[in-house]
């Protein structure tokens, strides 16, 4: 293995960042050569990486896969890493597409390695999850907590069953501040994401995610008014109808309580009695 390149050399040869762009760089070595590790499973021929910033993660991808795609924001890092890695984007090893990662078209990857920008979490996780290719992804720790929750957990909602409708969710490694440059305010986390079916059918997949959203705005409450309340949400046309077909016990409990199958047998349920937009 060639030697490698300092990250912090490599920051201050990209130039200081943006602050529009949720710029914080991976720095600590040990953590950035054991992010790859968690993919060993997978098939890394091509991995996607979203936000490579000054390219120290970049670097570790090209060691273990036969080509990256990497998609970068800021025109000035893109530059940056075109420079830097001039040899693997010569030799079709390394490709930078300068752009927005919720909007440019991706190329057909095999996996996923990524420290994401966090402000967008959520839409760049489920722009990723429908692919059902598999991901290693660093995420806000929180996030990371809530992605991967189970049934009862404190963290367990929305965000939980909606990941876990497309992929098993493991948080692998949990990341200090002091890992990067500069700070961030909050910890991280290194979240594995292995697409699989989920144990349950479901034939309307956008009714049961609005459902599953719908009924998590009232998280304290019960199912049976969760369900009344958030007819707006759902679409549902009569949530009154679903009320009256639903088992009593089932609406007696709250949306915590439910696990993603007990979701997917509600949501049928109220596709079939409450007539949804
Ligand atoms: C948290 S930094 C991670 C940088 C690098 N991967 C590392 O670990 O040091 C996030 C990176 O994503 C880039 N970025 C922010 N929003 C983006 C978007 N919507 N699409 C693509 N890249 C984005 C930022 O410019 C930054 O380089």
């Amino acid at each position: 293995m060639t030697e490698r390149r300092d990250p912090d050399a490599l920051i201050r040869r990209a130039g200081r960042g943006n602050p529009d762009f949720d710029q914080h760089f991976l720095v600590d070595d040990r953590v950035l050569d054991r992010i790859p590790t968690y993919a060993e499973s997978f098939d890394r021929s091509h991995v996607l990486e979203i936000g490579p910033g000054p390219g120290a993660l970049t670097e570790r991808l090209l060691d273990v896969a036969d080509r990256v795609t990497a998609v970068e924001r800021d025109p000035a890092l893109a530059a940056h890493l075109r420079e830097e890695f001039a040899d693997a984007v010569a030799d079709g090893t390394l490709t930078v597409v300068e752009g927005d990662a919720l909007d440019v078209e991706f190329p057909d990857y095999t996996c996923c390695i990524s420290n994401l920008p966090y402000s967008a979490s959520s839409e760049l996780a489920f722009r990723l999850l429908p692919d059902a290719k598999p991901t290693v992804l660093m995420f806000q720790r929180e996030f990371a907590e809530r992605m991967a929750a189970s049934v009862d957990d404190d963290a367990y909602g929305r965000l939980s069953v909606s990941a876990q409708h497309y992929a098993d969710v493991e948080v692998v490694e949990e990341i200090p501040k002091e890992a990067f440059d500069p700070q961030p305010r909050v910890r991280s986390a290194v979240v594995r994401t292995t697409p699989r079916d989920p144990d349950y059918e479901v034939d309307d997949e956008a009714f049961f995610l609005d459902f599953v959203k719908a009924l998590f705005t009232q998280r304290r409450k019960t199912v049976r008014n969760a369900i009344r309340n958030t007819a707006h949400i759902s679409g549902l046309d009569d949530p009154e109808a679903v009320v009256a077909a639903a088992d009593e016990d089932l609406l007696r409990k709250r949306p915590g309580n439910l696990a993603p199958a007990t979701f997917a047998e509600l949501a049928a349920l109220a596709a079939e009695h409450g007539d949804p937009a």
